[in-house]
């Protein structure tokens, strides 16, 4: 029996999580050719290596098929539903820090907060017949945050990437997106709604709670977190 890690293989996540690792005495390799997504973990017996995209390591943990992953904590929230009694944090890694806000073009210069998006949306909805769209790819994190504040006169629409620009091409109204530099949005003409931090999300150690945490594994998960000062 061996614990799979799940890491993220390529992307932003990627060089710091081997970093981080390896500032704690555990070297992950990716082993094979450039593009071959398999990995070994030195410093420690019983851990096996699995690179997988940072967007598929919450439902991978959540089934159980890993016990440990490495990816944002804005991804598990949206990904896994009621996902504190599947997943539960280890470590928060600090690094990979990004915000999930809502923002509104700059020109809505009466538009500052939640209740001004309220009080907008429902006059939106009288002049055009449909509701104000919200751009995001952050449904269940954007959904519930609105609901909870009491924002009700709205609709979300899919969006995959390059979310700032619906609001420039006119399929959407506002925009819930991660942002960290701001660079994206002020290249919009989006500002940020003060009340409006639905997440701050950083990269995370994640162990699953419905893998297979018998016999050998259980001895593994102690070294593990003795090394990583857990
Ligand atoms: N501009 C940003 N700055 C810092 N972190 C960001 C930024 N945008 C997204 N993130 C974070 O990075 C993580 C996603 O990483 P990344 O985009 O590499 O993986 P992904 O979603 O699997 O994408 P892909 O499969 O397209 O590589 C998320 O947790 C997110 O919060
Ligand atoms: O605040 P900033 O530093 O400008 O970063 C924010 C941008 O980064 C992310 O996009 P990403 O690069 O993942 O591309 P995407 O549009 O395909 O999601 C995010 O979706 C924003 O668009």
């Amino acid at each position: 029996m061996t614990v799979k890690l799940g890491i993220p293989s390529k992307g932003r996540l990627m060089d710091k999580t081997f970093d981080w690792f390896e500032e704690r005495g555990l070297t992950l390799k990716k082993t094979g050719s450039e593009r071959e997504y398999s990995g070994a973990v030195e410093g420690i017996d019983g851990v096996e290596l699995v690179l997988l995209s940072a967007g598929e390591i919450p439902r991978e943990l959540a089934a159980g098929r890993i016990h440990l992953g490495v990816t944002g904590s804005d991804l598990v929230r949206e990904k896994v539903p009621s996902w504190e009694t599947r997943v539960m944090e280890l470590a928060q890694m600090g690094f990979g820090g990004a915000d999930l806000i809502i923002a509104v073009p700059s020109a809505w210069v009466d538009v500052d907060t939640l209740d001004d998006l309220d009080a907008v949306a429902a006059q939106f909805r009288k002049n055009h017949g449909f509701r104000l769209r919200i751009a995001t790819k952050y449904h269940r994190l954007v959904r519930d945050y609105l609901r909870e504040h009491g924002v009700a006169d709205y609709q979300l629409v899919d969006s995959q990437g390059a979310t700032e620009g619906t609001v420039r091409n006119e399929t959407a109204e506002a925009v819930a997106d991660i942002t960290s530099t701001g660079e994206t949005l002020r290249a919009n003409n989006l500002k940020i709604l003060s009340d409006a931090l639905v997440h701050s999300s950083q990269a995370t150690l994640f162990k699953s709670r419905a893998a297979d945490w018998s016999g050998d594994n259980r001895n593994t998960l102690m070294a593990l977190e003795n090394m990583l000062g857990l």
